[in-house]
This record gives structure tokens, sequence and C-alpha cells, in this order.
């Protein structure tokens, strides 16, 4: 449809296509009567997203107009359906008065609601951020990026290589990514194969490449901090991000339609400061969501018994972003040592998670109040919680320096507690359209036109009553309806005594109705004053908000000391309930965990009561880094090299620890290789994706990395499989030194440990019962004996027949091992890699200098290049 010229169209649907011509790419809900209504296009995607019926209705340029549409009141319902299929909608409302012009009544898009953009609790969920991202792609394989939680107002900045992509997106884990429209198709191809990899999977929209710009980037941010320079931040000369940040910003600024002012702070991420959790690691430990995509049981939701989802969103923060500097853990640490009490649990963390009940979330509404998009009922909660706020903050005798800090942001401005107080109804309806949001006595003139309205039945009584004493009319009626507004009724037989002043409105079969200029007057009083007052009402809810706005940054601040004593005090509680120890850090090299344990595991153990979970102790120092682990299928294997992983991570982000003791040294990564199903969906193989996997973790390990390797070489046949395990434990133990867990059941490499000095062999132990196997879930020294796996597959009902065959073929073959012995020499060092002879033109690469080069000069050089390269044989 052409778009350009609508003047072929009727009135209203030329109105609809201008205001959409500005959002192509958003489904565009028009506000008509009681509906909010699609057309065309939009109409058919909504009809099939939302299942809602598609009509058809009149012609508009000689085509008829498809539409669909949903009743106003269930608009929200309708948003949450569609925000989670990923799609954005903008909503244009009826901003003019009916009737004052000719033309159908002005409409305005009031609001695009985006997946990553999002404000309203009802929306939002209550344990997690929408995220936008902007990723800009800049020259010479870099790129920037900026991201933001609209409600939380603090933009990240970061700039990485292309290639280091991936590793950035499964981080910050966006709801929502902008990119330039302008980007390369190489860089355009990239992104594409992150989606198929699933390493994004959130929904991606282009924006005009003039809103990357550095410059224009750094000036926003500037105005926000209120600052000359970036400097304080760190963030100065990063213009890849700053170009990010630039089109973030003008994307949230246009679904909000208003600037942000809630906007406080800048952070940059340097990819080393974090203790790096690969998306694979995420998975694999099952940190927050379960291998099979659930939300339990997971580590986060054994954790989380935070009171309020601002508690919840930090802790998730603090679980998904531990750093490698341990300043941070250790506040954390003293924190919440000092709130479990010296003694049995008996410090005030209790007391106070009693009183952080009920909370409401601050953060959001603070941010939704400096947006004015926030509704009644959030400022009273608002006013409820700064109110116990202030009883914390009172109460909050803490010697502790991180909490007495907390204590202190709790004070509320005292200011805004008693604007709150003072100006909204303690009971306030949903929406402020219905009235009776502002408290009565909070301003002279609304009180007045409401008291015109409140006083109305008294002044019609009085009215009625003189009215019948001076005509002698007993059953006159004084009355309303909305064609004709107030009138005295008077029945035929009495019309003769109605007084000469008194004017005839309207005739009936038995009765007259009539006004009189005293009726008329008031008429005209009361029906404005119910408007007046409705629109007294609105403007003194804008004032309200606007002299909130002051206090943003303070309550930003409350918000974010309530989540920190929440989360604080959640970890005492969990410490204690479940017995966890103080890790303690050191600078050595080591990872070294007195009877550690599996949280979830043991709290899935206890809760189906399937038994104690049984500890074990880790050992890994510089001199013993790497853990070669044989045992049965079924042992606990994979259990423990976990456990490992999580305490570290749990020590690292400054939570007490499942275990009776635990020191640790600097980690920098945890990487996880650990088996999973088939990944169908994209394509890749078991035995692909395993190596590619291994690769990445050969490439990024370092000898401050913690990595498990659970049965590495499966997906492929046993020689391969056998021989690239070697290959990779070699290089790992060698090269890398990285702290690892190797399981495998290649029992051909428990040699491994002894011929390498820093390697040893573990195993999980199991006895025989008879036919049957037990497993002791413990970690013994040396290698396993055996693997058990005929007697794990009895256990698990395989057929008799089956067994039996099996147990016979094993019998043959470990004869025939036994006699043939392995001859090969598993890690006896290969013979060096013949370095592949280079090519000319590799020859004429490598002596060109690009920097030295004159343009001439450099298109010579690609001409000679281009001639070598043909000129080579294929
Ligand atoms: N330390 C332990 N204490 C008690 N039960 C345990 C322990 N470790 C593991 N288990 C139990 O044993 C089950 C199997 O453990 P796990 O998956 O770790 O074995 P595995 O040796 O890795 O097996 P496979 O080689 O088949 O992958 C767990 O689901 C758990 O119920």
């Amino acid at each position: 449809m052409d778009t350009s010229d609508f003047s072929e169209h009727t009135p209203m649907m030329a109105q609809y296509l201008a205001i959409k011509a500005g959002f192509p790419d958003t489904l565009l809900l028009y506000r008509m009567g009681d509906f909010y209504e699609l057309f065309y296009a939009d109409a058919e995607r909504a009809a099939q997203l939302l299942d809602i019926t598609l009509t058809q209705r009149g012609q508009s340029a000689g085509q008829p107009v498809v539409m669909a549409g949903v009743p106003f009141h269930a608009l929200e319902q309708y948003l949450a359906r569609l925000i989670r299929l990923g799609e954005s909608v903008a909503i244009a409302e009826q901003v003019g008065e009916v009737g004052a012009s000719k033309g159908p009544v002005a409409r305005k898009v009031v609001r695009v609601v985006t997946p990553g953009t999002l404000t309203d609790s009802e929306l939002l969920p209550d344990k997690s951020e929408a995220l936008l991202l902007a990723l800009h792609q800049a020259p010479r394989g870099r790129c920037g990026l900026a991201w933001l939680s609209v409600t939380q107002g603090v933009v990240q900045l970061a700039e990485c290589a292309q290639d280091e992509l991936a590793a950035w997106l499964a981080r910050v884990g966006a709801s929502e990514l902008i990119h330039a429209s302008g980007i390369t198709p190489r860089f355009a191809a990239q992104l594409a194969a992150l989606r198929q990899a699933g390493q994004l999977a959130c929904p991606a929209a282009a924006r005009p490449d003039w809103q990357f710009d550095a410059a224009l980037g750094e000036r926003k941010l500037l105005e926000h901090l209120g600052a000359a320079s970036l400097q304080a931040w760190n963030a100065e000369g990063l213009h890849h991000a700053h170009a990010a940040a630039a089109a973030l910003l003008h994307y949230a600024e246009h679904t909000q339609g208003r600037a942000l002012p809630h906007l406080h702070g800048v952070r940059v991420q340097q990819a080393d400061e974090l203790i790096h959790l690969p998306a694979a690691t995420r998975r694999n430990l099952e940190l927050v969501k379960t291998l099979r995509g659930e939300d339990g049981p997971t580590l986060f939701s054994l954790l989380d018994t935070c009171m309020t989802g601002m508690g919840s969103r930090l802790l998730k923060t603090w679980l998904l972003e531990p750093r490698r500097d341990r300043r941070e853990a250790r506040q954390r640490l003293a924190a919440t040592t000092a709130l479990r009490g010296a003694g049995s649990g008996d410090g005030p963390w209790q007391a106070l998670r009693g009183q952080l009940r009920g909370v409401c979330d601050v953060e959001r509404i603070t941010a939704r109040a400096a947006l004015h998009q926030v509704r009644p009922r959030e400022l009273v909660a608002l006013a409820a919680t700064l109110q116990k706020s202030q009883l914390l903050a009172q109460a909050g005798q803490a010697p502790e320096p991180f909490l007495a800090q907390i204590f202190e942001q709790l004070q509320p401005p005292a200011e805004c507690l008693a604007l709150l107080h003072s100006a909204i109804a303690p009971e306030p309806p949903a929406l402020l359209q219905a009235g009776g949001v502002i408290a009565p006595g909070f301003d002279a003139e609304l009180d007045e036109l409401r008291g015109i309205r409140d006083h109305c039945d008294d002044f019609l009584l009085q009215l009625e009553s003189r009215e019948r004493e001076r005509t002698g009319i007993a059953n006159l009626r004084v009355q309303f309806n909305k064609v004709h507004g107030f009138y005295i009724e008077v029945t035929a037989s009495h019309v003769d005594k109605v007084p000469p002043e008194w004017r005839r409105r309207q005739t009936l079969k038995n009765a007259e109705r009539f006004i009189t200029p005293e009726l008329k007057s008031f008429e005209d009083k009361a029906l404005s004053a119910q408007e007046r007052a409705l629109s007294r009402e609105k403007w003194l809810y804008e004032q309200v908000l606007q002299r909130l706005q002051p206090h943003v940054p303070q309550l930003t601040r409350l918000a974010q000391a309530l989540a920190t004593l929440d989360a604080l005090c959640t970890l005492a509680e969990r410490s204690l309930t479940l017995g966890w120890c103080a890790p303690q850090f050191v600078d050595q090299p080591c990872i070294d965990i007195e009877a550690g344990r599996h949280p979830v595991v043991q709290a899935r153990l206890a809760e189906a009561s399937r038994g104690a979970f049984i500890p074990n102790h880790t050992r890994l120092h510089a001199n013993t880094r790497m853990q070669i682990i044989t045992g049965p299928n079924m042992g606990g294997k994979s259990t423990y090299m976990r456990q490992v992983a999580l305490i570290v991570l749990l020590a690292s982000m400054g939570s007490h620890v499942p275990a009776s003791s635990c020191r640790l040294g600097p980690i920098d990564a945890i990487h996880t290789r650990i088996g999973a199903a088939d990944d169908l969906a994209n394509a890749q193989s078991t035995f692909m994706l395993e190596m590619t996997e291994a690769a990445q973790i050969l490439h990024g390990a370092t000898a401050q990395s913690l990595v498990l390797m659970d049965e590495i070489g499966r997906g492929t046949s046993t020689f391969d499989g056998l021989a690239l395990a070697s290959g990779i434990a070699t290089h790992l133990h060698d090269k890398t030194r990285a702290f690892t867990l190797f399981a495998t059941h290649y029992f051909e490499l428990t040699e491994l440990a002894t011929r390498h000095a820093h390697a040893v062999n573990v195993h999980v132990g199991a006895t025989e019962a008879g036919a049957d196997i037990v497993f002791l879930h413990e970690i013994q020294p040396g290698p396993a004996s055996r693997s058990y796996g005929v007697q794990v597959a009895r256990l698990a009902g395989v057929p008799a027949a089956v067994l039996h065959h099996a147990r016979h073929v094993l019998a043959t073959l470990e004869e025939r091992a036994g006699r043939h012995d392995l001859q090969v020499d598993l890690f006896a060092p290969p013979p060096a890699a013949e370095a592949p002879a280079s090519s000319a033109a590799q020859q004429l690469l490598a002596q060109i200098e690009p920097d030295t080069l004159s343009p001439r000069e450099a298109l010579d050089a690609l001409y000679q290049l281009k001639k070598l390269a043909s000129a080579a044989p294929a």
C-alpha cells in the first residue's frame, strides 16, 4: 500500500496511516472508543498471534478495511502476550477533545512497549530485568555495546572484538537488541549464526545508522550524569560504546515518549573484571535454568528466598556476575556474618527479614515516577515502604561498615514521604481517570469542587421542599436525566399551579417537566464541578510527580539499599538453614574444600527422603592441578565435579558455601564441558558440539581457571575418542595448567596421572553386593578398578538375555585386551607438527606493512596478491 498519499482514504484511515508510517515495524494499537483496533497487515498478524477475530469494515481508498480489535480494559493482558512473543507495540490514544474540530479526534502514540524497555510491573517478571542492548559494529573487527534496564537507570558500557560477541551476549542476557541498519553483510551473517546457535535469542531491530553516533552518545551520557567528563566513571574514550549508547538512549526515550530523568549512572564492564562464566557453564551448572529450561530446581531457585523482587534480582546479578577481585565478595561475607550473629544464628537477620516482608518494588516505582507513568496505588505502596524503611534505618545499629552504609541509605527523604502522605488518598482507585486519587485537604480548589458535587443531594432536597411549599404542589419532584439534565416534574393535574418564571422543558403523557433559573445555574455548576474536579486532580497528580523528581536519585539509592539488605539477609538465612560455612580467600593457587556438597542434589535427596548426601573433599593446589576421575556410571562423578564449581562460584559471589571449610585462590573463569543431548535444533551433532566447546576451553582457559571435563571423546569411535581425550588432558595439564576435573570412562587415561606430576587419579567408590552394585558416592584416591557398566544396566531394567550376552562379550574383550596389552603410548609427545610451506602470496603478505604504505602502493600490493593467488595451484 502506498503510504505517502492518504488523500484517497477516509479521514480516519488517513489519520491512522499517517501515525502508522512512523511505526512501520511495530504493531500499532489505535484507540477507537472502547477498543484498540489494528488494521491491515497488523490486524492479520495480531489475529494470528492473539487468536482474535479478523473482520472487515467498510472501505477506504476502494479497498476493504481489514481490522481486529481488543477491548480497552483487557489491554494489559494482550500486551503481555504480545511482548512474550517478542513483539513491540505502539499505543495511539485519543488526545484531542471529541467534537472539538472537524474530522477524527486527534490521536497520538503515547507509549511504545517493547520487550527490552518494559517498566510496567504487570508486564515485567518480578525476579528478572528487561534489558535493552545496543550493539555498534565498529571498524577493525571491534564492537561497542551499551545496555540498560529502564527501571534501573544505569547505562552499562563495554567494548569487545566481534569474535567475543557470543560471550558478551551470554553475559548481558538482553531481552531486546538494536543495531544499525547499515551493518555489513558479514556482521549480519555473524548475528544470524549466533541466532542459529541459540546464543542470540531475543528479538532484534535495526535502527537508522545516524543514531549510532559516538559524539552524540558521549554528550547524552554527560547530560544525564550532569558532569563535564566521563573520567570519573572510567568511560572516557570508549567511542564504540558511546556510539551504541547514543542509539540505546534514543530508542529508550522513543519508547517512553520522554527523556529518562532517572538515568543517573554509567558502569563500564571490562571482560577481565568478572569471573568468566561461558554460556555452556551457566547451562551445565543449572545456575538459573535447568537443562530442560525450567526455573527450578537450580542453584538460584535454592538460593533465592528473598522477601522482595528487588532482592531476588540483585542476588541473581551477584550470582551471574562474580568479580575476580574479591573486595565485594569479602564485603558481602562480612555483612552476612554480622547478620547471622556470632552465636547460633541469633543475629538480626530474622527480624530484618520480617520487616522486609511486604516492601514494594521501590526501584521500579521510582523509575515509573520519574517517567510520569506511576499509578496512584503504586505511590501509596511507596509511601508505606518509605515509612518501613525509615523504621529500619532508625533501628539498624550496625557496627559492621557495609551494613552501616546500607542503613544510612535507608533513611527516606522526609519531604517526599510527607508529600505522598498529604497528596494521595489512602485507598485510591487503580486509575487516575476514576477520580478520588488526591487526598482531601491537599488542595482547596479541589475540595470546593468536590464539595459542590457532594452537596448536590442536600441542595436538591432543599429546593424540592421549598418549591413544594411555595407552589402547593405536594408531589412535585426534582429529578435528573442524562439528556435533559435537572428538571422539576409536575403531574398534569397540578400544571395550573406552576409559577410563571418556570420554563417548560418537556411534555410527557401525564406530566410536564420544568426548569427554573435557580435550578439551571445549579446544574451548570454541578455538572462542570465534576469535570473540573477530575481535570484538577489530573493536574495536581502531575504536580505531585513533578515534586517527586528531585527525590529520584535518593529513592534509587534507597531501593538499592533495600535490595542489598534483602539479598544479604537471604544469604545469612540460607547459610544457617543449609549449614554452610564462610569461605576463606587466599592468594596462593588452590581450591581446597573440606566435606563439600552439591547443594541442589542434596536438597533434592532430602526432599525425596532418598538418603543422606555424602560429602567429599577436594584438594587442588599448585602441584596438584588435575584430577582424573573414574568410576561407575551413576557413581556421582558429575555431581562431584559440579559441586566443586558451584562452591567456587558461591564463594566468589560472597556467599557461604556447602562445605565444612573452603580455601580458595584466585579464579578467572569456570569452564565446563559436560555431555548434553544432541543439539538437533541447531543442526550440530553431539560430537561437533563437544569438540566446539572443548576448543573454546582450550583457547580460553588459563592457570587460574577451573575446568570441568565430563567424558570428553565419547561422541565418536573409541579410538578417536580416547586419542582426543588424551590430547586434551595433556594440553590442559602441560600448557594451560588450569585446575581440571577430568571425568572419564577411558580407563587408559588413568595412566596420565602416573606420568604427569600435577595430575592425580581419584575414583568414586562402589562395591558389589551379590549381582548388585552399591554406590558409595565417595571420592577415593587412585583409579577405579572396574566400570560396572553391566551392573548399572541391570539396575536400569535391561532384559536378562541382553545382559547375559553383554557379560559374555565383556569377558572375551577383557581377555583379548589382557593378551595383547595396549602397545600405544598415549602420552608420548607427538613428533613436531610439520610447518606447512607458505605460498608466494603468504610470503608477500608477510612482508607488507600496512602502516607504511601509501594508498597507491596498497593498491599495487593488492593487485600483486590477487595475481599470485590466482596463479597458485588449487
Ligand atoms: N555425594 C553423593 N551423595 C549422595 N548421592 C549422590 C552423591 N553423588 C551423586 N549422588 C546420586 O547419584 C546420582 C548419579 O550421580 P551422577 O550423575 O553424578 O553420576 P555419574 O557418575 O556422573 O554418572 P554417569 O557416568 O552415568 O554420568 C545423582 O543423581 C544422585 O542422586
